[in-house]
């Protein structure tokens, strides 16, 4: 439901996690499997003396993200220390952006709670470098100790802030799935990694002062986070209680949020330029980049909507992954494309889903193969159906099975014509009862007649064609 009384913004910290090395040093990035403490350097861990040497190919990156979300590319842009001391960061400083960050005023268009399409607008786009990893002993409020693992700090991040455009948890969580698939598309983030995505949730009620909710991980998180903040602060408010500006934290196994420091607690940045690296004219740099930009995901969804006449709705579903719009690309390349935006869309992806699979399990070939026999009336929609979940059921066995094999095991092949037919004269014969009560009038009656055919053909005849035969059966029988 669209609340009209709720406000929020979020504050999301995205890492560029499919550059090869971090912002200011030659590290590799590749350490999710890696021991703590094993991919870092002097630079990455703040030792006096060391120099920042700025990787370009994060800038270009970044430009390429603040360009997909429409912003504005600032001519210049400029790193600043922001001051804090915490052991996730060693040097006490994080390279950032304040003024000049490298992208202003962006938007992202995403389903609104009404259904309708709605713009959410982008604030600023800024680089930054991620600070390291605290492992705590239990729950952060009450953890005993804490361990720190600097392999993640001095990786490329980005944070992209909204304006407070978002009136749902529903809609927040429609953004940042929108944002993901964005990301995906340009080939510069996995959101499958640990740690890929952070949300800082600002909420708050008309009227009222916001609460941040710090640094979760997961958009369902962020929805739920959200939901619980706007039952907390309404019913605050009916006891007359003000919400203050302050920062929380989720406990994502309690399901609530617990207050970490209020604005009066709040931290001085003293924010200042970097001395050690200078400003960049990035404004050279648009065109080159704007010209390697991908086709992003609305753009797709219109171009298949055009080049393959399919629906709208089955294009949104087909682009909202790149994995799958190629997959359907490949596939639509060599079979009816409206026919293979329908089993994608409205079956695949469904059992993907629930299996928690991802699209690339799939083979090409199979998926062609399994549209060619559909088309040709070798199987039926229903045994198309288990052809499906059976390959998906074997994925990783030994002999992992095919198509032609699954419909052969299973003895899924569409039965021959004749036998069909043969079916509907006995199934006409035996259900006297059924064929009285249609022809004195009871239409439906006609159902059970024709499950008696799939009955005897054990499914594999076509449920609308066995009852054109039945109807024409019962018209034949009848004028005799
Ligand atoms: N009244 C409000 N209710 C909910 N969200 C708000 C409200 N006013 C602003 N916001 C959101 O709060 C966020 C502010 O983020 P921003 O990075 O500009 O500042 P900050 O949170 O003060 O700084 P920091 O980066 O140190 O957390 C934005 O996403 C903005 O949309
Ligand atoms: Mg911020
Ligand atoms: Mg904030």
């Amino acid at each position: 439901m669209a609340e009209k009384d709720v406000i929020i913004g979020l504050e999301v910290h995205v890492q560029l996690n499919k550059l090869n090395s971090k912002l200011f040093c030659g590290c590799s990035t590749k350490y999710h499997d890696a021991p703590p403490n094993t991919h870092t350097c002097p630079v990455c861990l703040g030792l006096p003396g060391t120099l920042p040497v700025l990787n370009r190919r994060a800038v270009e990156y970044a430009i390429r993200v603040a360009l997909a979300l429409k912003c504005d590319i600032q001519g210049e842009t400029l790193f600043y220390r922001k001051n804090y001391y915490y052991p996730d960061l060693p040097k006490a400083f994080q390279i950032t952006q304040y003024d000049f960050p490298v992208g202003l005023g962006g938007k992202i268009l995403i389903k609104g709670e009404d259904g309708e399409e709605k713009t959410i607008r982008i604030t600023r786009v800024h680089m930054e470098e991620d600070p390291g990893r605290l492992v705590h002993a239990g729950t952060i409020d009450r953890a005993k100790y804490s361990m720190v693992d600097y392999n993640r700090c001095g990786m490329s991040l980005l944070e992209v802030v909204t304006e407070p455009d978002l009136r749902s948890p529903k809609e927040a969580r429609s953004f940042l799935d929108k944002l993901r698939n964005i990301l995906e598309y340009l080939d510069v983030f996995d959101g499958d990694l640990e740690g890929a995505m952070r949300i800082d949730s600002n909420i708050s009620l008309v009227g009222g002062e916001r609460a941040e909710v710090k640094n979760i991980s997961s958009h369902k998180g962020v929805e739920k986070a959200l939901a619980y903040e706007i039952t907390r602060q309404r019913s605050a408010r009916r006891r007359g209680v003000a919400q203050v500006q302050e920062t929380r934290h989720y406990d994502e196994l309690r399901g609530i949020t617990v207050t970490i420091r209020t604005k009066e607690e709040a931290h001085d940045y003293r924010y200042f330029p970097e001395p050690d690296l200078v400003p960049m004219r990035i404004a050279d740099w648009v065109p080159r980049v704007e010209a390697e930009l991908p086709e992003l995901p609305d753009a797709k969804r219109e171009r298949f909507v055009s080049d393959y006449a399919i629906a709208d709705d089955h294009a949104k579903s087909l682009t909202s992954e790149i994995r799958v719009a190629n997959f359907y690309e490949d596939v639509a390349k060599r079979a009816t494309p409206r026919l293979t935006a329908v089993w994608i869309a409205d079956v695949l992806k469904g059992e993907l889903n629930y299996r928690d699979v991802t699209i690339d399990r799939f083979r090409v070939d199979d998926m062609v193969e399994i549209l060619d026999m559909i088309e040709k009336g070798t199987i039926t929609e229903k045994g198309a159906v288990e052809v499906i979940r059976t390959i998906l059921d074997h994925l990783g066995d030994p002999s992992e099975v095919d198509p032609a094999g699954v419909v052969e095991a299973k003895g899924l092949a569409r039965a021959e014509d004749d036998a069909v037919k043969e079916a509907v004269r006995a199934a006409v014969k035996e259900c006297s009862q059924a064929v009285a009560d249609y022809r004195s009038g009871n239409e439906k009656a006609i159902n059970f007649i024709v499950g008696m055919v799939m009955k005897k053909t054990r499914g594999r005849a076509d449920p609308g064609e066995a009852n054109r035969l039945v109807k024409e059966e019962l018209e034949r029988t009848g004028r005799a």
